[in-house]
């Protein structure tokens, strides 16, 4: 009794404390949508440091921030959260780890808190990102300031089960998404619902809207409601008319922090150039780790047969080499794996693809190396915002080829990028060009990812938009191969009717293959999906190339064109090692049918007919004589196979009536005797079904007459020459086996052969159970009895 009554007691206690909590927080929140208001004419002027704590913002929120000692705002998130507060649309644009993150997400909490927002009330806010480990790393920001808060909040990108991903993408307050997986969910997710959501964030804007993404992107606006709120945030921010317009933007507030400031890139990063020839390139990489070896680093290049060529190489020239690789075409579980150890690494170089050019906040990266040179400035000013963030110090060095330099050094320069050259000191370069020959030499595996790196760089370069900077032709391409160890260039036939749209596809497909992104599904969707990897890459899937090689010399054509039809510089023909193929317009390399060197009247000089030939043979011979049947020879020579009769030798064989009649009665006699065959016939099936549905029966006897230590084995399969080699046959007798061929109802052998194998046979068992046949009639074995019926059914 006095127990209820402090259970009461406590009941009504914790119910009064859940009021006046609620009546609390419905305070805060009044004040705070005042302040709010009003902090914003305040904060427009003010220049000064920002403390969080004065910011209209919830205890909940402002506890979060202390407790991961954020302290003070950076610029971005002076500017924008105070517009975030207001719910105004938000372009916002700050340099690489400027603290755009927390600029969005302190608001999209306040706004969610304000809007007293529950689990009943579904997803309330939605974050984009176009990487999945992007995604990872806001969630776990999100994770940290948001602890106090009761909002559920759920990472969807992919490479988990769709399944588990539905249970509970339903009952999620907030979401972080990459593209392709949210429109997946969307379109496949019963009672996932966008229809009440408050905020819509796109983080890395402008690559969410460009190209690789246009399709999923605008699928993923058309579920959402207009009456949202939308912020985009990007180091190298979208003005694009038509973009804002894509996403319903109303009256947006642009933030830009940097567009006054001299650089687009950090403050305290050093940024050098480096022209080197390509087939330096490696050495030069290689010398530089050699030279560093207590560093943290990120080193980028185009595509990810690049990565694993490397990758692989450098550990096994140098296995202390403390080496990453990150790339898309990585298990999700294997890029989570990798992206966790480089975050907690103090000395490691992480290779990697632009998979990792955008928004990862690994700390203290030392060094950015641009092994490849980036598609354009924006996607420079990404990588190399992988280190010196949130105003630390960093170094970034880019490997410009020869041709490259003016073009892309304009560039930079117009986007306010402050690169200077820098020269390499040939003294203290290593050679490893020799090293990595021998590992080719010795492990076909090593030449085979040596051959698709060398395609796929040369790829890339081809299908770069910037012809300024990027002309493939200029590659020597020779050398190139000779240093990543191969013993040739792979030959490549790039597409004389490449034009803009082939291109635009093409490169559409290079997104999603070289900077490759799993997370970037458009392009896998719209073509990679059924087509994973291009014919090039099937091609080169083939690991016995050496095999193939004779045979594909006569296949492709040996003169190696260009666009304009031209060999391009520095390209030698290795073809017979290497053929790539591929007959896709808007694919870089093209098969040229082989011409085999036989004309037709080569062959008929040698006496022999192609079929095709015989063919036309044959056409003319019908044309020739309509009015008779022929039939052909094996020379395709006419045979008449009989000749109508005319009227005159008929009447000359006697009276019409009569031939009509003899003909009648020949005919009813043939059909009599048909039909006489046809019975006999069905009376000899039935009779042998008869017997074969007995021997059956008999059989499973003679198989279920076994006690039960018998335990047979059935082994299904076609009969092969094994089956009567010496060791099959022991095992079958040995064991007792036996061995019946299967037919099918027409008596012809099916192929298929049972082998019944018992380990024990009780002889005297079975012979006591086996029916006693009659005396005159001597017991037929199970095989005569089949033959017996097999034999009716063959006569059949
Ligand atoms: N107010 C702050 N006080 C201290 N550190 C902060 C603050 N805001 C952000 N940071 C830190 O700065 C780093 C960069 O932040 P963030 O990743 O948000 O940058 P970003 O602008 O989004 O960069 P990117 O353009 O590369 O995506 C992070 O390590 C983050 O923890």
């Amino acid at each position: 009794m006095a127990g209820n009554k402090s259970k009461n007691a406590s009941s009504v206690g914790s119910k009064d404390q859940r009021l006046l909590r609620r009546e609390q927080e419905e305070k805060e929140i009044a004040k705070l949508e005042q302040r709010a208001a009003t902090y914003q004419l305040v904060s427009g002027s003010d220049r000064q440091a920002v403390l969080f704590e004065t910011l209209p913002l919830s205890k909940r929120t402002r506890e979060g921030l202390q407790k991961a000692k954020y302290l003070e705002c950076t610029e971005i998130q002076r500017k924008a959260i105070p517009l975030g507060l207001r719910r105004r649309d938000i372009l916002g644009a700050a340099i690489t780890g400027s603290g755009k993150t927390l600029a969005f997400l302190i608001p999209l909490l306040e706004i969610l808190y304000r809007e007293r927002w529950t689990t009943e009330d579904g997803l309330g806010a939605l974050i984009i990102s176009p990487t999945r480990e992007l995604a990872v790393q806001i969630f776990e920001v999100l994770h940290t300031i948001g602890k106090r808060h009761t909002f559920s909040a759920g990472l969807i990108i992919g490479g988990k089960s769709l399944k588990d991903e539905q249970e509970r993408i339903c009952r999620m307050n907030i979401l972080i998404s990459t593209p392709g997986r949210l429109l997946q969910h969307m379109n496949q997710t019963p009672g996932f619902d966008c229809n009440n959501l408050q905020v819509l964030v796109l983080d890395e804007a402008d690559r969410i809207l460009d190209m690789g993404f246009k399709r999923t992107i605008n699928a993923v606006i058309e579920n959402l409601n207009r009456e949202r709120t939308t912020w985009l945030f990007s180091a190298t921010q979208t003005k694009s008319v038509k973009d804002l317009a894509r996403l319903s933007l109303r009256n947006p507030e642009y933030v830009a922090v940097h567009d006054q400031a001299e650089a687009s890139t950090p403050a305290k990063l050093v940024q050098n150039y480096m022209v080197c020839e390509l087939e330096r390139k490696l050495d030069i990489l290689f010398s530089f780790m050699k030279a560093h070896p207590q560093t943290k680093a990120l080193v980028f290049a185009s595509s990810c047969k690049q990565i694993r060529y490397i990758h692989e190489a450098f550990t096994r020239i140098e296995p202390g080499l403390p080496l990453l690789a990150l790339h898309g075409r990585q298990k999700q579980s294997k890029r989570v794996e990798i992206f966790d150890q480089f975050l907690r690494n103090k000395f490691s170089y992480l290779l990697a693809t632009d998979v990792a050019a955008r928004g990862l906040d690994f700390p203290s990266v030392d060094w950015v190396i641009q092994l490849d040179c980036p598609e354009d400035p924006a996607t420079y000013i990404h990588r190399v915002g992988r280190t010196a963030r949130n105003n630390a110090e960093g170094r970034a060095l880019l490997l410009l080829l020869p041709s490259e330099e003016a073009g892309m050094v304009a560039a930079l320069k117009e986007k306010k990028v402050p690169v200077e050259p820098i020269k390499v000191k040939d003294s203290r370069t290593t050679s490893i060009r020799q090293k990595l020959q021998y590992l080719c030499f010795q492990d076909p595996e090593m030449k085979y990812l040596g051959q698709k790196a060398f395609i796929t760089y040369l790829r890339s370069v081809f299908l770069q938009k910037n012809k300024k900077v990027f002309d493939v032709h200029a590659l020597p391409a020779e050398e190139y191969a000779a240093s990543l160890g191969l013993p040739g260039a792979p030959r490549i036939k790039f597409n004389k009717k490449s034009n803009d749209k082939n291109q635009d596809r093409a490169l559409k497909r290079l997104l999603a293959d070289l900077s490759d992104s799993e997370d970037e599904p458009e392009a896998k969707r719209t073509k990679a999906s059924e087509k994973p990897v291009s014919k090039v890459d099937k091609m080169f899937a083939r690991k016995n190339q050496d095999v193939l090689a004779d045979h594909y010399t006569k296949l492709i054509d040996h003169s190696v064109t260009t666009a304009d039809g031209t060999l391009p510089s520095g390209t030698t023909d290795f073809g017979a090692t290497l053929p790539v193929v591929d007959d896709d317009d808007d694919d870089l390399v093209v098969l040229k049918r082989a011409d085999h060197g036989l004309s037709d009247d080569e062959n008929t000089q040698t006496g022999e007919l192609t079929r095709r030939q015989k063919a036309r043979l044959r056409k003319k011979a019908l044309k020739a004589d309509l009015s008779s049947k022929v039939i052909f020879d094996d020379e395709g020579n006419t045979i008449h196979a009989y000749d109508l009769k005319t009227e005159e030798d008929f009447r000359r064989e006697g009276d019409i009536s009569q031939q009509i009649a003899k003909r009648l009665q020949r005919d009813r006699a043939a059909v009599a005797e048909r039909d006489e065959i046809d019975r006999e016939k069905d009376r000899l099936r039935r009779q042998a079904q008869k017997l074969k549905r007995k021997l059956h029966e008999k059989g499973e006897e003679s198989e279920g007459d076994g006690s039960d230590d018998e335990e047979p084995v059935v082994m299904l399969g076609g009969a092969s020459d094994d089956d009567n080699n010496d060791s099959s046959d022991d095992y079958s007798r040995a064991s007792g086996s036996e061995r019946t061929t299967n037919h099918d109802d027409s008596g012809a052998e099916s192929g298929e052969e049972v082998v019944v194998r018992k380990r024990k046979r009780s002889r005297s068992r079975k012979s006591a159970r086996e029916p006693s046949s009659s005396v005159d009639e001597p017991p037929r074995s199970l095989q005569t009895e089949e033959e017996l019926a097999l034999q009716l059914l063959a006569d059949i």
